[in-house]
């Protein structure tokens, strides 16, 4: 794998390792059936890649969408149990679809089914990259979904844009291609008269004006605002992004101009901290008084219970939650060492007051600054 990021798309067929994500609207029919002949099409790019001695992960929607005509759906279900229903029924006919045309390249291919914390949660992280690495190393292509059959609606990430970043980081991958229905970012909408394709964004600021909606076509979820997000992820620890259609996939592995190039912003960091920044559903909140405030996002120290003025919502130690100021706004998400129901008895109180009175154990941080990201407050 090299170890320096891939500085531009022309060190595209350069990549030792990439992650692709292909959106639902790209292998399916409207009216919710798949479309084998643009399945096929994408598997010819990819099996390509791997020809050309590159390691392929491929990050695919469609359960869902690929559930709907089997099952009878009017539309895409917007209810969880029917969702998992489509997906359970979607999933298998999305591999078996895979399975045929990945064969007729010589091509081994198998089933990844994650759930949100198998991206972070240590050990179970540590057990998907194992998993991942070694079916890599065999020469088979892994195809990942969310196991939607089982996701909650707390738990689940629910879009796989934001998981393919994920997995992007937890396989060192070179470059992540999110592949969906428009050939580019584009200004605005592109349906909008005037939207011009970006061709590179080196910087996040140069995203500021760039207008993305969350409504995506009809079998997809998420618009451009998770693409955008799964950018973030992938990019601030160190993975380019290339983003353009299934169509242009081809070309753009090539070097060519198309898509959006996204250069990568920062250097490879922690996962949980990825996670936490974009990915996780908060279960409460803690709010801080000003010192507090101070402490966190200024001096960067552990939170500690003395500066915390009150707790909100229902949640178990090691869970996420929102830090925020008097004022009720979000300056950091944090993973909690205690439980909801312990917290209250320990604010206001010192860590050596908590040991005298509670026992050695409770002198601890109640969120400790490596289980900590600030946020960005608007200006
Ligand atoms: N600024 C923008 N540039 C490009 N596409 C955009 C923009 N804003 C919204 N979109 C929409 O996002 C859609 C892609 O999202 P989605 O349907 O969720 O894709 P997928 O199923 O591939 O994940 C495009 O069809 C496009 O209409
Ligand atoms: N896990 C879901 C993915 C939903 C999703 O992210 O869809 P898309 O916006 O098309 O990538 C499925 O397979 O239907």
């Amino acid at each position: 794998m090299s170890a320096v990021a891939l500085q531009g798309r022309d060190q595209l067929p350069h990549a030792g390792r990439i992650v692709v994500k292909v959106g639902s609207s790209s292998l399916t029919t409207p009216d919710g059936h798949l479309d084998p002949q643009r399945l096929a099409a994408v598997v010819d790019v990819l099996a390509a890649r791997r020809a050309a001695g590159t390691q392929v992960v491929l990050v695919s929607s469609g359960a869902i969408a690929a559930g709907i005509g089997p099952l009878g759906l009017p539309a895409r279900p917007r209810d969880l149990a029917t969702q998992q229903a489509a997906a359970s029924v979607g999933q298998g006919l999305l591999v078996a679809d895979y399975e045929r045309a990945f064969a007729a390249h010589g091509l081994t291919v198998a089933q990844v089914l994650l759930t949100a914390e198998d991206t972070w949660r240590r050990g179970r992280y540590r057990n998907a990259h194992r998993a991942l690495t070694r079916l890599l190393d065999l020469g088979v292509v892994p195809i990942i979904n969310e196991n939607d059959a089982v996701a909650t609606d707390e738990i689940r990430f629910g879009d796989n844009d934001r998981l393919a970043a994920l997995v992007s980081h937890l396989v060192h991958a070179d470059v992540l291609a999110l592949l969906t229905d428009v050939d580019a970012l584009y200004t605005g909408p592109p349906s909008r008269p005037g939207s011009r394709r970006i061709a590179e964004v080196r910087a996040p600021g140069e995203l500021d004006g760039v207008d993305v909606t969350a409504r995506g076509s009809a079998v997809g979820t998420g618009g451009m605002v998770t693409k955008i997000e799964s950018v973030a992820i992938a990019t601030q620890s160190g993975i380019p992004v290339v983003l353009t259609s299934a169509a242009q996939a081809a070309a753009a592995f090539a070097g060519e101009d198309v898509g959006t190039w996204f250069a990568a912003t920062g250097r490879r960091r922690s996962i949980r901290l990825l996670w936490l920044a974009h990915a996780a559903r908060t279960r409460g909140r803690l709010v801080l008084d000003d010192g507090a405030v101070r402490a966190v996002v200024e001096r960067r120290t552990s939170l500690l219970p003395a500066g915390v003025t009150a707790v909100e919502g229902a949640f178990e130690a090691g869970d996420p939650v929102e830090l925020v100021d008097a004022a009720g706004g979000v300056v950091a998400r944090g993973l909690v060492a205690y439980g909801s129901d312990e917290v209250p008895q320990l604010l206001g109180h010192s860590t050596g007051d908590l040991r005298d009175t509670l026992g050695p154990g409770y002198d601890r941080e109640l969120v400790h600054r490596d289980d900590l990201v600030l946020v960005r407050r608007r200006r």
